[in-house]
C-alpha cells in the first residue's frame, strides 16, 4: 500500500469520516487514520448507546401518560441492554470500515502523530499528504483533581454507556448533559442514583427553566439530586478494584466485590454508590499528537477559522470536538463538510454562509438533551444575547396547546423565544417538555434564514400539533 495521499485525516469518528468522505468524493486520495474504532466515541460510547439507553424509558413514560394504553410498570433491563448493544454493533466497527472503504477511503489502523509538514507518523509508518492533514481526534473526559480519585475505580461516559448490567447504585458527579442523561437512563433501569451538581440546578449552560424542569423529571424518577456543593474527596469502603477509569462495560474492570465508592462533599455530607460516574466535561484530544511544533499546547483546542484551517498553518485543518467549538456530532459533521469542501475547492477566504464555511457555529447551534422532559435549544440564551449587547425581547410561555394536551395527560413544558428587536429576527429559542426535540429544527431554520417574525407569522403550524406553540409565541410577541 502506498503511503502517499492527497489528504490524511487523523481520527475516524463521525467528524473524520465526514471530512474524509468529502475529500474522497472530490477525487482526492484520502487516508483515514484511526487508533481505536472507526465511528469514534459517538457510535460506541456516546450518542448512540446513550440514546439507546434512554429511549425505552421515554416510550414507557409516554405510554403511561395516556390512559387506556396497556403498559407494564417497569422496563426490562436485559432487553434494553441487548438493544443498546445492537446499536453499537457490539462494539465491532467492521460495518463502519466497510462503509469507509466503499466511500473510497484508505483506512489506516494506528495512532497518528503530526511529524512535520504534511507528514503523519502512524505507529512508526510515515504517511505524506500532497494537500492537507485534517485533525479530527475528538475529545476525552476532563477528570477533576479530586483527592483520592486516582486511587479508586470510577466510570467515565465510556463505562456509563457500555455497562452490561444495571449498577445497584450510582453516584454521578457533574450536572451537564452527560450527567443528567446518564442519571435518568440508569435510574429508569432500576439503579439507585444520586446526582451531585455544584450549582443551583443541573444544565447550567441552558436557560434556567430548562434545568429546573429536568431536575423535576429526575426527582420524579427517584434520582436524589444534591445541589450547591462541591466534591472534596473520594474513597472506597474496601479499597478494592484498582484505580482510574474502569467498569462493567467493554474494556472496564469494575469495582469488583460489594465495595462502595464514597464522595465527600463540601458541606461534609457523604454520598455513596456501587459506582461513581465522573461527568465533569471533556477536553480536546490533542495529547501526544505533536501539536507543540505548531505552537499549540497538548490538552487544549486547535484554534481554527471558519473553513477549519488551523491558525498559522496553511496545510493543517481541524474539525469537531478537537477544535472546542461545539462539542456535538451534528455540528462537527457540518464543520467537516466545510473543511472537505475548502480542501477540494482550495477556498481560502470564502464568504460566510457558503459551503466551505461553518458560519452557523457562531449563531445557530442546535442541541437536544434527551432526558424526559427533553430540552431542545438553538442559538443564544437570554444571558448570552444580553452579553452580546443585543437589543432583545424575551417571550416566555407554557407549552399548553391542543397538541400538547392530546400528546400527554398533565403535559408540562415551557418555551422561550428571543427576538432581536432591531432586525425583528430570532436569535435564540429553547423548548423544555416531553418530546420537544423535533420542534427545534423549525427554530434553526428561522435563525439561519433570518426570517422576520412578521414573515414567520405566515408559517402556520398544523392543528393539533405541539408546534402550535409557535403561533402562541408570536401572539405573545404582539402579532
Ligand atoms: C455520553 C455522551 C453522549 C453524547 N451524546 C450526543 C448526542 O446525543 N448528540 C450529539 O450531537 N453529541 C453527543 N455527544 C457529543 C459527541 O459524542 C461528540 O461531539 C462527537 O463524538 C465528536 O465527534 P469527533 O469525530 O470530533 O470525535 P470522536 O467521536 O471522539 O472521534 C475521534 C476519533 O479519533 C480517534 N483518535 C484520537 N486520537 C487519535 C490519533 N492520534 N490517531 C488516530 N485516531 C485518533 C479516536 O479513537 C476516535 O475514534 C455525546 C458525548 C458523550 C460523551
Ligand atoms: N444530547 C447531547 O447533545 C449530548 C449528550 C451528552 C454530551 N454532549 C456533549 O458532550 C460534551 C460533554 O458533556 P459533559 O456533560 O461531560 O460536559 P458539560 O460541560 O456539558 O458539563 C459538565 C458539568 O460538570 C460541571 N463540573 C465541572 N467540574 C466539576 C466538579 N469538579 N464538580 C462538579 N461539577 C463539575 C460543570 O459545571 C458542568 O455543568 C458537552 O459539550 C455536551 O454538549 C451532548
Amino acid at each position: 500500500m502506498s503511503d502517499d495521499f492527497d489528504v490524511i485525516v487523523i481520527g475516524g469518528g463521525p467528524v473524520g469520516e465526514n471530512a474524509a468522505a468529502r475529500t474522497a468524493a472530490g477525487g482526492l486520495r484520502t487516508a483515514l487514520v484511526e487508533a481505536e474504532r472507526v465511528g469514534g466515541e459517538c457510535s460506541y460510547w456516546a450518542c448512540m448507546p446513550s440514546k439507546a439507553l434512554l429511549r425505552p424509558g421515554h416510550a414507557l413514560a409516554a405510554a403511561r401518560r395516556v390512559p387506556g394504553v396497556p403498559v407494564g410498570e417497569r422496563l426490562d433491563p436485559a432487553e434494553v441492554l441487548k438493544r443498546r448493544n445492537s446499536f453499537t454493533s457490539d462494539w465491532d466497527d467492521s460495518g463502519q470500515v466497510e462503509w469507509a472503504e466503499g466511500a473510497g477511503l484508505t483506512v489506516v489502523r494506528g495512532r497518528g502523530r503530526l511529524a512535520g509538514e504534511r507528514r503523519v507518523d502512524v505507529d512508526g509508518r510515515v504517511l505524506t499528504a500532497t494537500k492537507a492533514v485534517v485533525v479530527c481526534t475528538g475529545s476525552v473526559p476532563r477528570i477533576p483533581s479530586l483527592p483520592g480519585l486516582a486511587d479508586v475505580p470510577y466510570w467515565t461516559s465510556r463505562e456509563a454507556t457500555s455497562a452490561q448490567e444495571v449498577p445497584r447504585s450510582l453516584v454521578v458527579l457533574g450536572g451537564g448533559v452527560v450527567g443528567v442523561e446518564m442519571a435518568q437512563a440508569w435510574a429508569r433501569l432500576g439503579s439507585d442514583v444520586t446526582l451531585v451538581v455544584s450549582g443551583e440546578r443541573p444544565l447550567p449552560k441552558f436557560e434556567a427553566f430548562a434545568g429546573e424542569l429536568v431536575a423535576d423529571g429526575l426527582k420524579e424518577d427517584g434520582v436524589r439530586l444534591v445541589t450547591g456543593v462541591k466534591a472534596v474527596g473520594v474513597s472506597t469502603s474496601d479499597g478494592s478494584g484498582g484505580s482510574g477509569p474502569g467498569g462493567s462495560g467493554p474494556g472496564g474492570s469494575g469495582l469488583g466485590g460489594a465495595g462502595e465508592v464514597s464522595l465527600t462533599l463540601s458541606d461534609d455530607a457523604v454520598v455513596t454508590g456501587a459506582h461513581l460516574l465522573i461527568a465533569t466535561g471533556r477536553q480536546p484530544a490533542t495529547f501526544d499528537l505533536g501539536v507543540e511544533q505548531f505552537g499549540f499546547t497538548a490538552g487544549e483546542a486547535l484554534e481554527v477559522d471558519d473553513t477549519g484551517r488551523v491558525s498559522g498553518v496553511d496545510w493543517l485543518y481541524a474539525a469537531g470536538d478537537v477544535t472546542g467549538r461545539a462539542l456535538l456530532t451534528h455540528q462537527g459533521k457540518y464543520a467537516a463538510r466545510a473543511v472537505g469542501t475548502a480542501i477540494v475547492t482550495g477556498a481560502t477566504d470564502p464568504e460566510p454562509w457558503t459551503a466551505p464555511v461553518a458560519t452557523a457555529d457562531h449563531t445557530a447551534v442546535p442541541q437536544v438533551v434527551f432526558t424526559d422532559p427533553e430540552v431542545a435549544s438553538v442559538g443564544w440564551t437570554e444571558a448570552q444575547a444580553r452579553e452580546a449587547g443585543l437589543d432583545i425581547r424575551v417571550v416566555d410561555l407554557d407549552i399548553a396547546v391542543a397538541g400538547s394536551s392530546l400528546h400527554a395527560d398533565g403535559y408540562r413544558g415551557k418555551a422561550r423565544m428571543i427576538v432581536d428587536e432591531r432586525k425583528r429576527t430570532l436569535v435564540g429559542v429553547t423548548f423544555a417538555g416531553p418530546d420537544v426535540a423535533e420542534l427545534i429544527h423549525a427554530a434553526t431554520i428561522a435563525i439561519v434564514g433570518e426570517v422576520t417574525v412578521d414573515r414567520l407569522w405566515h408559517a402556520v403550524p398544523a392543528y393539533p400539533t405541539i408546534s402550535e406553540v409557535w403561533l402562541r409565541l408570536l401572539e405573545a410577541y404582539g402579532l
